[in-house]
């Protein structure tokens, strides 16, 4: 099944702590968030992807921020079973394409999805999704462009989210508004899990 469709809202995580990123994950999925995106942001995160996937078999956690071919050999040797990108150069999306695993490039134009979607892309994450144009923009790609798919990320939040996924060319949405810092700090884990039940009822 295709990465769009596994859940409403994919929580896009920093992690800070490495201790954090089991308990978390167990959270969101009790919440019923199973698909996670660690971002490849902070120290811990290639650690943290290793972990959940060892730790939390019920999780689907992919790496983002993916920017680079060492990044997707270090996601890979991680266990990381996705990759998601906030943009995409030529050699960046043969080389997600090599790895084997299903991946989210980014695009925030009709030109950059295009460019994508000649070569078969046609899921792709729309980043950042509010500076971008938001909902109009994507509303307006999909008269041209009805083929391609979209995970938007960047600004997205449980208010806003709904116009989002109520577009036909939107599969789920992205954020980090599922994991606060400071829960993930205190370990407010039932935080995390109300946060993450409310989208995945979206
Ligand atoms: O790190 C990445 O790979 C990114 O592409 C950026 C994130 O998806 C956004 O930063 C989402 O953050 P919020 O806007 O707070 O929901």
């Amino acid at each position: 099944m295709s990465l769009l469709d596994l859940a409403p809202v994919i929580p896009v995580v920093v992690i800070d702590d490495v201790e954090t990123a089991v308990p978390m994950a167990r959270a969101l999925v009790s919440g019923g968030l199973p698909v996670i995106e660690v971002t490849l942001r902070t120290a811990p995160a290639l650690e943290a992807i290793a972990r959940i996937a060892a730790e939390v078999p019920e999780a689907q956690v992919g790496a983002g921020t993916i920017r680079t071919n060492d990044d997707i050999a270090a996601a890979l040797s991680a266990g990381a079973k996705f990759l998601v990108s906030p943009g995409t150069t030529l050699s960046l999306v043969e080389g997600m394409d090599a790895s084997g695993l299903p991946y989210l490039p980014g695009a925030a134009t009709a030109s950059e999805a295009m460019a994508l979607a000649e070569r078969g892309v046609k899921e792709l994450k729309f980043f950042p999704a509010e500076p971008a144009g938001g909902v109009a923009y994507l509303k307006a790609l999909q008269g041209p462009l009805p083929d391609v798919r979209f995970c938007p990320t960047g600004g997205i939040r449980l208010t806003t989210a709904p116009d989002y996924l109520a577009l036909p060319n939107v599969g789920c949405v992205g954020g980090t508004w599922l994991t606060p810092a400071d829960a993930l700090a205190s370990g407010d884990w039932g935080r995390i899990e109300k946060l993450a039940s409310e989208a995945a009822a979206l």
